[in-house]
């Protein structure tokens, strides 16, 4: 039990009907009360039911998805027409079961994107063909992925190739909440894994067409391939010791189903223009985009527009439109929970009439920001408010076979209600089952969890929970919890406080990749130093129950990890402080 905490049993509570609605009552107020789990539960579902419809409200939040932005047995002729028809901007999800996608980008004089969908309903193959012409003088540079079915995966290429899973992966839509760690079967001696295979020989500085090719039945999608976080990229190149190598790779990932299919939406056929939109200020620049704070002229309500960069250098290898933002696009347009950020539509328009627009709910803050703002850490039943509703979002997109892979406090949005939305999907991906080889490089350094950090290639929904843990820590102190410089420093920053580990507390370990470095040999968790349960300066201090979660979430052995349930249901978050409310959270000036 923390100092100064109090333990009320769950069974022993009498409970205010909605103890996290503002009930106009000060004294009350003061959670005095403490949430059982139906409570806790209500308070879910009603921050999911506040943005759904009445038949939304009935389904539990896990469930719900929008429509995928997929063009599902769309009619050849018609799917070629458009593309004709639709020379402005015209592009769609890569997400189909027998349908072949074509995303091409042109550049002449005016810039294009157009998308030509044509459905092959009896062949064997998906094909998504991403092509991007420059067209000063009909000059057509084409990179080819070619992902070949059937091939046999030869040693010491998984740098290169990943193993698709054999399960028919529509089927994991079906089975409905299946957790990652029930459905994630190994591959049995029975099961031939299919080869996807980047074909470098093929990759050249001329060419601008992508190819990515797989068996129907995988269900796939769009690829992507090296994209890192400019933080990501700095720290490959700072580390410097040689018997750690790099976790960057720049290997192909192959892409899952973005979402079950739903219906038929083309994202762009008809889509509005940004000129119905006038841009009130600039909000941010990330890697793959800037955000505008902007008025819909039509609605007057003020929304977020990304819009989204287009790779200029035609020798990178994602020259034009970024596969990061197809991904994003694609599943957030998906998504659907109040604490993940709405993307309402994707608008065009722009200089040539091809960039390319997300318009999003307009959020006032992101966490970082208002951590380096704010005088004073947030309070426990604050930060439990703000962990609550992350877990939320995150118990979503694992729940609906989502890896965020880079939640960071930068990427956690809030606005001046108290709620807390997730948002920038770029390294987000869909997984399937088995696990397969995906790339190291993603979540930017400081919340990148120590598997990755190792060069672990198999990683699942617990690099997320590594994350959480990291946010929660910096929530409670109002700093970052491991601010490496280098990769190498990362992991040291993070054996230092948590213990060196070994076979014996993470089974695997030694046989990672970049285990051989010598690590100072720390004994001890000291976690519990940074954190403790009394202070006598007046400092932020944290209950046993606390300590639990958030030692949970920073297990160094990713199988010992929390999930997103068992955190979400941790004891936590029913001792008091109890979570504040959100119609009491603070709120902030806009920030400039
Ligand atoms: N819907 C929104 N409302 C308000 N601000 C937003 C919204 N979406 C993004 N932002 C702001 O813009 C910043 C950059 O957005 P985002 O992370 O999506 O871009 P990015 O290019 O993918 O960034 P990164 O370099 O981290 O990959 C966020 O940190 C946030 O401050």
């Amino acid at each position: 039990m923390a100092a100064g905490g109090v333990d009320v049993s769950r069974s022993s509570l009498s409970v205010e009907k909605d103890f996290y609605r503002n009930n106009g009552d000060g004294e009350r107020r003061l959670q005095s009360n403490r949430p059982n789990d139906q409570d806790l539960k209500r308070n879910r579902s009603r921050l999911a039911s506040e943005k759904g419809d009445k038949e939304e409200k009935e389904r539990p939040a896990e469930k719900r998805r929008k429509f995928s932005p997929i063009l599902w047995d769309v009619d050849d002729k018609v799917a070629k027409a458009s593309s004709k028809e639709n020379k402005r901007s015209n592009f769609a999800s890569l997400m189909t079961t027998n349908v072949d996608v074509t995303l091409t980008r042109k550049t002449s004089l005016k810039e294009q994107v157009d998308v030509v969908m044509s459905p092959e309903a009896q062949g064997p193959k998906v094909d998504v063909t991403l092509t991007r012409k420059t067209c000063l003088k009909e000059e057509v540079d084409v990179v080819v992925m070619s992902v070949e079915s059937g091939d046999e995966l030869e040693e010491g290429q998984l740098e290169e190739e990943e193993q698709i899973s054999p399960v028919k992966k529509s089927l994991r839509w079906e089975t409905g909440l299946v957790s990652h760690k029930e459905e994630l079967p190994s591959y049995g001696e029975d099961v031939v894994p299919k080869t996807s295979r980047w074909n470098r020989n093929s990759l050249s500085p001329e060419c601008g067409e992508l190819v990515v090719s797989e068996e129907r039945e995988c269900n796939s999608s769009g690829s992507g391939s090296g994209h890192r976080s400019v933080e990501q990229q700095r720290s490959a190149h700072e580390y410097s010791d040689h018997e750690y190598s790099s976790s960057g790779n720049d290997e192909l990932e192959d892409e899952e189903p973005a979402s079950p299919a739903q219906g038929a939406m083309n994202m762009l056929l008809g889509s509005r223009s940004v000129n119905g939109f006038q841009k009130l200020n600039k909000i941010n620049e990330g890697t793959y985009g800037i955000v505008y704070r902007a008025r819909d002229e039509k609605t007057k309500e003020i929304v977020a527009l990304k819009k989204i960069k287009m790779k200029e250098d035609r020798y990178e290898e994602e020259y034009g439109f970024p596969l990061t933002s197809l991904r994003e696009i694609n599943i957030l347009l998906s998504c659907n929970h109040p604490s993940i950020v709405n993307v309402k539509e994707v608008v065009v328009g722009g200089k040539n009439d091809s960039d390319v627009y997300m318009v999003m709910e307009h959020l006032e803050h992101d966490l970082k920001g208002l951590m380096e703002r704010k005088k004073q850490p947030f309070s426990t039943s604050e930060v439990k408010c703000l962990m609550l509703q992350l877990l939320e979002g995150v118990h979503y997109l694992h729940t609906n076979w989502i890896i965020h892979r880079d939640l960071k406090p930068s990427n956690l949005l809030m606005n001046n209600s108290g709620e807390l939305k997730i948002c920038d999907f770029g390294m987000a991906r869909q997984y399937g089952s088995p696990i397969k080889p995906y790339t190291q490089m993603v979540i930017t350094q400081w919340y990148r969890p120590p598997e990755l950090l190792l060069g672990a290639k198999q990683y699942s929904t617990a690099v997320d929970m590594w994350s959480i843990g990291c946010i929660m820590a910096e929530l409670l102190s109002q700093k970052p919890l491991f601010p490496g410089k280098t990769e190498l420093d990362q992991l040291q920053k993070i054996f230092a406080v948590l213990g060196t580990p070994n076979e014996s507390i993470w089974p695997g370990f030694s046989s990672l990749p970049n285990a051989k470095a010598k690590f100072p040999t720390q004994s001890y968790n000291l976690l519990r130093k940074k954190f403790p349960a009394i202070s006598f300066v007046g400092g932020q201090i944290l209950s046993e129950r606390g300590f639990d979660l958030l030692n949970g979430l920073l297990a160094l052995d990713p199988e010992k990890r929390l999930t997103v349930e068992e955190a979400l249901n941790h004891s936590w978050f029913h001792e008091v402080p109890l979570p504040k409310s959100q119609d009491f959270m603070p709120t902030f000036p806009p920030r400039r």
